[in-house]
């Protein structure tokens, strides 16, 4: 069986280096690019799907929609989640990541960007900002909301997901394309792959490329690679 995965095509704050998180910025140009040029290399080597998931926040619907167009799949079916948001980054979100580093120190930064169980300074949930504030997310329970998530949080609310909508759907035969962002793909990567929670660390999912994996009936990787 396989998997596609594809992080959303750079972010108007990717280019800018601005902590991002749930705040919901749009594509870049570059990125709309990235998304054209993965869904024309998915068609070319014949990709096709019968389901897609993607995540609440702009540029990864935009990314799913781009890449099923350029491959004539637009009337695919998706599943837009919560669960599979980029990691909550708190206060840090609009932050330059340089001038954080300056403030705070480089392994302080690494530590908040890539460590397992480290959160960030948490976001009043009174702030303009916070998904507390947000009509998309008015559904769930306060203390599901986030003001701020690591690795490991951002894995047990993904791992639901999975569980429950993006593992039976492959196992009943569907081929399935998720458009995700690089920490909640890191969390399905650190699950589907049983990466250890130090090996993580290194782990970095570029933007916009298919990342293919294949998996064994029990649907761990037994080969991944990118497009
Ligand atoms: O800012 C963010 O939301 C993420 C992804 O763009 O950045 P980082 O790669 O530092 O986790």
């Amino acid at each position: 069986m396989e998997l596609v995965l594809i992080r959303h095509g750079q972010s108007e704050w990717n280019a800018k280096n601005l902590f991002t998180g749930w705040r919901d910025v749009p594509l870049s140009e570059q990125g709309i690019a990235e998304a054209q040029a993965a869904g024309r290399k998915l068609a070319e080597k014949g990709y096709q799907f019968d389901l897609a998931f993607t995540s609440v926040l702009t540029r990864a619907i935009k990314t799913c929609n781009i890449v099923l167009e350029e491959s004539g799949q637009l009337w695919v079916p998706q599943i837009k989640s919560w669960r599979l948001n980029e990691r909550h980054y708190g206060k840090l979100q609009g932050l330059d990541k340089k001038q954080t580093a300056e403030q705070y120190g480089d392994e302080q930064v690494r530590i908040w960007r890539r460590s397992y169980d480290t959160l960030p300074p948490l976001l009043d949930p009174q702030d303009e900002f916070s998904a507390h504030n947000d009509r998309r997310y008015a559904h769930l329970p306060a203390d599901v909301v986030p003001d701020g998530e690591n690795l490991k949080v951002t894995l047990e609310r993904v791992l639901p997901f999975w569980h429950d909508q993006i593992a039976p759907a492959i196992l009943s035969g569907k081929r399935v394309l998720v458009a995700a962002h690089g920490n909640s793909l890191r969390a399905l990567a650190k699950h589907i792959e049983q990466i250890s929670d130090a090996d993580i660390m290194g782990l970095e999912i570029p933007t916009g490329q298919p990342l293919v994996y294949r998996l064994d009936d029990k649907l761990n990787a037994v080969e991944k690679f990118y497009l």
